[in-house]
């Protein structure tokens, strides 16, 4: 039987219900999540699922996602629910992407997250999810590209970035915490959109207007644009060039050349999610394996060079992990009546 004592969760008096425990769950907005977010936690969390996604074995039950086109809209809602067995965590985000969001002074991408009780099926808190998006796409990258870029540990790294918006502010943010970045470059299709994101990040940012100069010299390339066409081709790129493609245009694989996917080393968060999402290159017999069999040792990345590519689908788990990492810190600094 169910040790009812322990419950954490709101419930609230249902009908038939054995518990008389009123009080709403708590909600979070973007700027409270914020409060709680912590790389330092996030990036290891984030590997760490990687590597129980790739171990097969129901620690990670995130089944294909729902991804409803709005084309009415130029949008689309998802539906990312996630259980991570280890943690017995259980959470649902409901994300929309509207593209034509910015010309009303909002966010592309607009997120609700779930995070109920594991036991019980509860609801634990509501986060709103655009921050928790934001971030845990970043930690993706990075997770990704101290696993996958083989110089990782170099000084004085060049980090391109194709786009301007949320994703390249936050991955510029989350890369120079965590490598040796001398200069980020950043191109943008409204270039005025590439000066205004430098000029947040100082002098390590220049603006280029042609996408080729930007990429040529980058180690360490990003792409987060709404682009449905290449912004990338594979013969702009150094030879080991890493890229972390994360841009959703027309779809996920909008951003790179096909040259691109056929003769780099192409890596996944999920290979479940790619079979689904990345079906033209699956049966255009592209090869993709995933970040966590690199990180549990049972693949690993060509030796002798060769382009990488990080393909970030995101995953329901990297937003169950990260709820969970928020309500944990939440409920430290309630105890401790901050
Ligand atoms: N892989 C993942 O887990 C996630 C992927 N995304 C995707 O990342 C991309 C960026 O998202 P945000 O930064 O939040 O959006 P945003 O709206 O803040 O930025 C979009 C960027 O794309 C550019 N853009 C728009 N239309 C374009 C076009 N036709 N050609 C070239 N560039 C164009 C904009 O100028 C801007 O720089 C989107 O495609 C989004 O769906 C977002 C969140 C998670
Ligand atoms: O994983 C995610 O949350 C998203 N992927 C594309 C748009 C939002």
């Amino acid at each position: 039987m169910a040790d009812t004592s322990k419950v954490t969760s709101n419930l609230s008096n249902t009908t038939g219900g054995s518990r008389d425990t009123p009080s709403p769950p708590p909600f979070l907005t973007n700027e409270e999540v914020k409060r709680h977010l912590h790389w330092n936690t996030l990036v290891p969390a984030t590997e760490t699922l990687f590597a129980n996604v790739s171990r097969h074995n129901e620690l990670v039950i995130q089944p294909p996602r729902l991804i409803m086109p709005i084309s009415q809209q130029n949008a689309a809602l998802l539906c990312m629910p996630a259980y991570l067995a280890e943690d017995n965590v259980l959470a649902c985000k409901v994300v929309t992407s509207f593209r034509n969001n910015a010309a009303l002074g909002l966010p592309s991408i607009l997120a609700t997250v779930i995070l109920f009780d594991g036991s019980n099926g509860g609801t634990k808190m509501i986060m709103e999810g655009t921050e928790i998006t934001t971030w845990r796409t970043a930690a993706a990258s990075v997770a990704a590209t101290k696993n996958l870029f083989r110089r990782i540990k170099d000084k004085d790294l060049v980090l391109a970035i194709m786009g301007s918006g949320v994703q390249a502010h936050i991955h510029a943010q989350a890369f120079m915490s965590y490598f040796s970045i001398k200069e980020i470059r950043i191109w943008n299709h409204r270039f005025a959109g590439a000066e205004a994101l430098c000029k947040r990040l100082g002098d390590i940012a220049k603006p280029f207007p042609d996408k080729e100069e930007c990429v040529k010299p980058a180690d360490l390339i990003v792409t987060a644009t709404y682009s449905p066409t290449p912004v990338v081709h594979y013969d702009w790129l150094k030879s080991d060039a890493h890229i972390n493609a994360v841009g959703f245009g027309v779809s996920h694989h909008s951003e790179l050349d096909e040259n691109t996917y056929r003769k780099a080393s192409v890596f996944v968060d999920s290979l479940d999610g790619a079979k689904q999402e990345l079906k033209s290159l699956h049966e255009a017999g592209i090869k993709f394996t995933e970040v966590g069999a690199v990180i549990n040792g049972t693949e690993r990345v060509p030796p002798n060079g060769g382009v990488t590519v990080f393909q970030s689908l995101g995953m329901g788990g990297e937003d169950a992990i990260t709820a969970k990492l928020i309500f944990n810190d939440y409920m430290k600094h309630k105890n401790q009546g901050k």
